[in-house]
Formats: C-alpha cells, sequence, structure tokens
C-alpha cells in the first residue's frame, strides 16, 4: 500500500522527478518528465541522462550533481540564473517570449542506511508562468520610465531627463578630467503670432516638426529635449564650443529653411540659438545653462534666427 501510495504521489504530483547515480544513469523517471520529454520512464531507466539529452549543459550539469554527491547537500537552480535545463516545450502564448518551459530545480542527495549519498533527486518545477508574469512586469516598468522621461506632444526627452542628464554630465566631469560638453538651448522666434495666427493646432505641429527635424541632425550621443514651452536643450557630451557651433548652426538653417506645412498654411519659422561650454575645472559648472540662456537672449536681441557663443562681454 505504502509503495503504491509513493509510486502514485511521484507520478501523479506536478513536478518533474528524476534520480541519478554517481554515473548519471538514471534510476527513477516520473510522468512529468516522461510526458514533457516524450521518453517514457520504461526508456530512460538504466540509461544515461548525458547520452539521452546530448543537449544538456554537461559541464556544469556533472559539476552540480557531483557536489550534491561530496558534499551531501541540497542544491538549487533558479530560472533567473538558467531559464531551463531541459529543452521542453510549453503551451504558453508565445507572446509571453519565452522560447522553452522555464525551469527552477532542487538536487537532493539520497542517502542509504549507512549515511553515504547514492542517489540524487532532481526536483524540476515549472515557473514559466511566473517568468512570464516577471518579464511582462519588467518591460512595463521599463516603458513607464521611457514614458515618464519623455516630452508628451513632441515624444522627444522632457525637462525632467534633461535635468537629470545635465547632473550625470557634472558627475562625469569631475571624475575624468578630460571630460567636457556643451550645451545648447535654443527657443522659437515669435511663436505667440504662430499661435496667434494660426491657432494652437498649428504651434504644436510646428513644435512636433521643430523636434523631427533637430532629430534628424543629431549624433547618437547627443541629448535632446524640450526644456519648456518653445524652448528646447541640447547636451552635447564631449563636443567642444566650435563643434557645438557647427551643429547650431545646422539646426539654425534646418528650421527657417522650410515653412512648415499646416493644412493649407505654410508656417515660416526660425529659432535663437545660444550656447556655451562646460569643462572640468570650471568655477562653476551649473552656470553653463544661465550663460547659453544669456547668449540666446543676445541671439533675440540681435535680430532672432541667430547663434550666439556665450563669452563673458555678451554678459555685460
Ligand atoms: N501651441 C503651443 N504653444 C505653446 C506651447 N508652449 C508654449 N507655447 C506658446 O509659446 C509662446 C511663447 O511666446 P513668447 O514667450 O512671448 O515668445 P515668442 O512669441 O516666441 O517671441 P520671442 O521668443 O521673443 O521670439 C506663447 O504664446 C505660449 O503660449 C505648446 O505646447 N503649444
Amino acid at each position: 500500500m505504502q509503495q503504491r501510495l509513493c509510486d502514485f504521489i511521484v507520478n501523479e504530483v506536478g513536478v518533474g522527478i528524476f534520480s541519478l547515480d554517481q554515473e548519471h544513469e538514471i534510476l527513477l523517471w516520473n510522468r512529468f518528465m516522461a510526458q514533457h520529454s516524450g521518453i517514457s520512464a520504461e526508456q530512460a531507466i538504466g540509461a544515461n541522462l548525458f547520452e539521452l539529452f546530448p543537449e544538456l549543459p554537461q559541464k556544469w550539469l556533472s559539476k552540480k550533481i557531483e557536489s550534491v554527491f561530496v558534499l551531501k547537500n541540497f542544491a538549487f537552480t533558479s530560472w533567473e540564473q538558467r531559464p531551463y535545463l531541459f529543452k521542453f516545450p510549453h503551451n504558453r502564448p508565445i507572446t509571453g517570449g519565452m522560447d522553452f518551459m522555464q525551469q527552477n530545480t532542487t538536487f537532493m542527495p539520497v542517502r542509504n542506511e549507512s549515511g553515504e549519498v547514492d542517489a540524487v533527486t532532481v526536483n524540476l518545477f515549472d515557473v514559466t508562468d511566473n517568468a512570464i508574469a516577471q518579464n511582462l512586469l519588467q518591460e512595463a516598468m521599463g516603458k513607464l520610465e521611457e514614458y515618464s522621461n519623455r516630452d508628451g506632444l513632441t515624444g522627444i526627452y522632457n525637462r525632467r531627463y534633461l535635468d537629470a542628464r545635465f547632473t550625470q554630465e557634472l558627475e562625469r566631469m569631475s571624475r575624468y578630467q578630460a571630460a567636457f560638453f556643451t550645451v545648447i538651448l535654443f527657443d522659437l522666434d515669435r511663436f505667440k503670432q504662430v499661435n496667434d495666427n494660426y491657432g494652437h493646432l498649428a504651434g504644436d505641429e510646428v513644435l512636433r516638426v521643430v523636434a523631427s527635424r533637430v532629430l534628424t541632425t543629431l549624433r547618437d550621443t547627443d541629448v535632446f529635449g524640450r526644456y519648456g514651452g518653445e524652448e528646447f536643450m541640447l547636451l552635447l557630451p564631449q563636443t567642444d564650443l566650435a563643434g557645438a557651433e557647427i551643429a547650431a548652426e545646422r539646426i539654425r538653417v534646418i528650421l527657417c529653411d522650410q515653412p512648415v506645412q499646416f493644412g493649407e498654411s505654410k508656417i515660416k519659422i526660425s529659432a535663437s540659438l545660444g550656447l556655451s561650454e562646460c569643462h572640468s575645472g570650471a568655477i562653476e559648472p551649473p552656470k553653463v545653462i544661465e550663460e547659453a540662456d544669456m547668449a540666446l537672449y543676445f541671439s533675440k536681441q540681435n535680430g532672432r534666427n541667430l547663434v550666439t557663443v556665450y563669452s563673458p562681454e555678451i554678459s555685460s
């Protein structure tokens, strides 16, 4: 009766169970293992595990098994470190992003009457659902993080992200002597008139077009975002004033070169730009934004549609 109960439990429990001797010969192979591997207990018992499943990570797994024989302790693996041992298919939707059943395993030493370990029993748990849920959660959190850094209208970075990146750049500078970056601030010219003449929706469209035009001129490492209303900021790591001035001039031209099409209307636009460089050793690095803003103001004061590089003279 007891044997019958044990057999029943081993086969009906929804967990993979198999046992091995020290030569990796299979001693026990329950129904879960048979169903998922397609290899029956009759075929498995007496066979060598690694001959039956050549795709198993033999070096790693035999070491793991050996450690249980020698140390006489339990051992574990988790899907987070090693997603699966056996390439068992699963019946979850492909959208979960998992190719095979995700598995946690427990390796248990089986002792004989004299206390020696003469077999290792492995329990294999199907944790595919947990793994899918965890991956979806991580994906959602990643998207949330991404959304929280983006401007809703233009899709480029927002002020929050720009501020964080600015702080990061300052930290990078305090760590590396050779680090420097340039800030470009620009503001659309007479944007109030765009809203007044063509309506707020047209104004919004102009902001979207500005963002997408500027994006086409940037390097991968440049950080571009909307700083507020119709003001935009670029952080250009490892770019000196000469290089940044070229980039700023390119932006100025790409914005005023062509009007923005909104319905039947062609809306003429331009921007005023200001830039300033920050390098390690600068006395007051956070002042770089203030300086770029002063340079931008200088562009506005001097006719708009202009690029101005900050110098102490313009602030006086
Ligand atoms: N459509 C739209 N307008 C915005 C948005 N954010 C700010 N604005 C408008 O931008 C305009 C900014 O106007 P001002 O600061 O007077 O500057 P300006 O008309 O661009 O003139 P200058 O900067 O001096 O060349 C205001 O009319 C704001 O309402 C937005 O998200 N959408």
